[in-house]
């Protein structure tokens, strides 16, 4: 199942700096959105906020019509059905490629063959199934991004958060592994909010730009299928 996300008046503040200044914003389910903007815009706070790793000072956020944060409270990230991958790509190195990706799927109690037959349709999704039995350590650093993909997507989560997760990588492969995600999420059709301060990956990955500007909605823009603005 997917979810739409609301967020009504959702500020955030490191002490005396405030960096989210009362954000509105409605997430249609299914679509994908990107957060773009320059560095330091809050983007990444944004982000947290809605993986439920820190909890807003003010406004609610809710996933579907379910509240998961509020000021001063938040639904942790392992409560809210949601998949995360990370710019560091956050895999675990003493764990196979199979056991990474499996991982979420631990606390779901899921009979052994079903979590086999997730791991395995997961890594054929991100075009790893060979690579199964390895170890992060021997791997290409678009080889691992796409392990943590797989494990982001392997257990149908509602919501995808996605935080920069091209930019340690090679400008080449970059671009091949943004069309390969973007093809995914299109296949998915799972809601996912996308950070990026990349333009142009954004205008491929995303059905909906949202720019942020010190900690406010700047502008926020439709893509058309063809990557133009409509
Ligand atoms: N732990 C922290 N303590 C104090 N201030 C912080 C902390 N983390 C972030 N900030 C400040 O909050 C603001 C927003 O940071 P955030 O990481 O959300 O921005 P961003 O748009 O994701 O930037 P980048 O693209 O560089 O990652 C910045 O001014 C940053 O300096």
């Amino acid at each position: 199942m997917v979810s739409d996300i609301t967020l009504n008046g959702v500020s955030y503040a490191f002490g005396a700096n405030t960096v989210l200044n009362h954000i509105d914003l409605h997430i249609d389910a299914g679509s994908v959105v990107a957060l773009l903007g320059p560095s330091g815009c809050g983007k990444s706070t944004l982000l947290r906020l809605l993986a439920g790793l820190t909890q807003p000072a003010a406004g609610e956020i809710f996933f579907g019509g379910r509240q998961v944060a509020r000021a001063g409270w938040s639904l942790a990230p392992e409560a809210r059905d949601i998949g995360m991958v990370f710019q560091d790509y956050a895999l675990w190195p003493h764990m196979t490629v199979a056991q990474n990706v499996a991982f979420p799927l631990k606390m779901r109690n899921l009979p052994r063959r079903e979590c086999e037959a997730r791991v395995s349709q997961a890594l054929s999704r991100v075009g790893l199934r060979d690579f199964a039995e390895r170890k992060p350590a021997g791997l290409s650093g678009g080889q691992q991004q796409r392990v943590a993909l797989a494990r982001a997507i392997v257990a149908e989560p509602r919501v995808l958060l996605f935080d920069e997760p091209l930019s340690n990588l090679d400008s080449e492969l970059r671009e091949s592994l943004c069309l390969e995600m973007a093809a995914l999420l299109r296949q998915l059709g799972t809601t996912a909010v996308y950070v990026t301060h990349d333009r142009r990956e954004a205008e491929i990955l995303a059905d909906r730009i949202v720019h942020l500007s010190a900690g406010s909605v700047a502008a926020d823009r439709l893509i058309s299928s063809s990557g133009e603005f409509a």
